[in-house]
């Protein structure tokens, strides 16, 4: 194992605990001066590692720590005038710091999407302890469109692993049956 290989800073010395009476707090941009602020009023869901080239990733880090919370249960409580959306043709639209280029929160504005309703953040950005822990990788073959060696994957895949996030190349089994429900209620409708 390479030394040098890092999953993210929140798994690479092992993965803690969330706990389940944490209700929320706060997520902070990089900014030293003005920094953008995100409060959420709930603990968040879904934690997972993504190795998308969409997702935001801390510098050095393999992969990005993405989880959601429901959109009525966040908030930007200060310097909103510094966001602004990353690619407004994606489906997540990524409010990210203009300044640092933090992504702070990500939003789904179509109401026919499975995931509409949930924002995307990233909890690694909290002062506080107490959020959800990751629990599986998303999209993994993808680290190989940011430039990840191919021939590093089984290392990476095996690392993940160890960390006790299994690795899949999409979402999970869990959150793709979530997608296909959606989707065959959405098509049942339609036929109806
Ligand atoms: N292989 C592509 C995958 C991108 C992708 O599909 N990302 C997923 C996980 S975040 C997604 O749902 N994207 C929707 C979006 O980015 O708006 C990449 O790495 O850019
Ligand atoms: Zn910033
Ligand atoms: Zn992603």
């Amino acid at each position: 194992m390479a030394a040098s290989l890092s999953i993210h800073p929140a798994v690479d010395n092992g993965i803690t605990s969330g706990d389940t009476n944490f209700a929320g707090g706060k997520l902070v941009c990089k900014c030293a001066d003005d920094p953008v602020v995100v409060e959420t009023k709930s603990n968040s869901a879904h934690n997972h590692l993504c190795g998308c080239t969409k997702c935001w990733k801390p510098q050095g880090a393999l992969f990005a720590m993405v989880a959601v919370v429901p959109r009525e249960n966040l908030t930007v409580t200060a310097n909103a005038d510094k966001l602004q959306v990353v690619d407004p043709s994606a489906t997540i639209q990524r409010h990210a710091c203009k300044v640092c280029g933090v992504h702070m929160f990500g939003r789904i504005e179509n109401p026919n999407h499975p995931f509409y309703g949930l924002d995307f953040i990233h909890t690694e950005l909290s002062p506080e302890n107490g959020w959800a822990a990751p629990g599986f990788a998303a999209f993994v073959s993808s680290v190989i469109e940011s430039g990840a060696d191919p021939a590093q994957m089984p290392q990476i895949r095996a690392r993940l692993r160890e960390l006790g996030l299994e690795p899949y190349d999409c979402l999970s089994p869990e959150l793709m049956d979530l997608i296909a429900t959606h989707t065959a209620k959405a098509k049942q409708a339609v036929a109806a």
